[in-house]
């Protein structure tokens, strides 16, 4: 209600975007706004729950507020949270805020509402909270989005000694074509590792990684909730030969020809373009086709981080 939107000092407002010092909007025990929702709760408000919460600056001019800082949900937060967030967002802009983030615990989902009504829009949402945004720049909104693709891997176990593929038929499909086993990247799974897990859990062989063959990109895949289906199959060489498939996926499972698969009319478009490309391999050389990765330490991050890509000629590799 801005009748009763706190004032703010002039003297409390004003940091340049992206530094890093705390006087956006509820900055601490001393701040303009905190003493104001003070005011505002003496005058009957329940503003006091929210007056504690800080908003944390980011390098990119915005900030961002953890509402899991919060005590309990009390009655009559709505209105007060109403109020403490007009007079935030206020101070946001008058300091050059860009864009706000706002955090909410899946038990405080009620203030969701009360920030779409301020203009507030979700941005994701995990198990235990949303994330919702605001954009106070100049002209339309560059934050980033969230996620944009599902990642599914499969597996091609080729038997070289024997010319045979592994190849599975879902059990929970209207049409049964012949594919290669696989199955959704778990989150910070590698491309490899998926592959082999969901081969595993998939037929009870045991493989290892060798390269990525190929790379699909769906939009609107009807099983990634609307978002877009990236699907890479990769090459993979069997330590183990039994077959001991999972029933619940799967409604068959067997090694075949490779000459076979890539002739067959009942395997998917993808299955059967693959299964070519494998076949031309192992005849003329996996190098004909393998995309291969190399690791490199990341810069940023201190972790490592894998970089795939075709064959790199030694000479190549060690040019400075
Ligand atoms: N062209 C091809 O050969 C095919 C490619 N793919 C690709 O493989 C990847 C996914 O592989 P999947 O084997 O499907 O994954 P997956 O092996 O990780 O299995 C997903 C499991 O979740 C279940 N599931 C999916 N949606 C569900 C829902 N709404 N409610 C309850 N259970 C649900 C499925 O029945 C399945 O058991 C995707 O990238 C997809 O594009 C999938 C099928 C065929
Ligand atoms: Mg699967």
């Amino acid at each position: 209600m801005p009748a009763r939107r706190p004032a703010l000092p002039e003297a409390e407002a004003g940091t340049a975007p992206g530094a890093a010092a705390s006087r956006c909007a509820m900055a601490g025990p001393g701040s303009g706004l905190l003493r104001a929702l003070r005011g505002a709760r003496g005058r009957g408000s329940s503003a006091g729950g929210w007056a504690g919460l800080r908003g944390r600056p980011d390098k990119y001019g915005g900030v961002s507020v953890e509402l899991a800082q919060l005590p309990r949900p009390r009655r009559r937060e709505r209105a007060a949270f109403g109020r403490w967030l007009r007079a935030s967002v206020a101070q946001w802009q008058k300091e050059g805020r860009v864009a706000v983030w706002l955090h909410i615990p899946i038990l405080q989902s009620r203030l969701a509402a009360v920030a779409a009504s301020q203009g507030f829009t979700f941005h994701h949402a995990e198990s235990g909270s949303a994330t919702l945004t605001r954009w106070l720049g100049e002209g339309p909104s560059r934050l980033p989005g969230y996620a944009t693709h599902q990642l599914g891997v499969a597996g091609a176990v080729l038997d070289e000694s024997t010319g045979k593929v592994l190849v599975v038929q879902d059990r929970n499909k209207t049409v049964n074509a012949w594919k290669f086993p696989g199955g959704l990247s778990n989150p910070g799974e590698d491309i490899g590792d998926t592959a082999v897990r969901e081969v595993f859990e998939e037929t009870g062989i045991k493989s290892e990684f060798k390269s990525i063959l190929s790379i699909r990109q769906q939009h609107q895949h009807p099983g990634a909730f609307g978002k877009s289906d990236m699907y890479i199959i990769c090459r993979l060489e069997p330590s183990s030969f039994n077959i001991n498939f999972c029933q619940q996926e799967c409604l068959r499972c067997e090694w075949m020809d490779l000459d076979e698969l890539a002739r067959t009319k009942h395997a998917t478009a993808i299955t059967s373009n693959v299964a070519k490309l494998l076949l031309y391999g192992y005849r003329e050389g996996f190098d004909k086709i393998d995309i291969t990765m190399r690791e490199f330490p990341a810069v940023y991050t201190g972790r490592f981080y894998k970089l795939y890509h075709r064959e790199l000629p030694e000479s190549y590799r060690n040019m400075t």
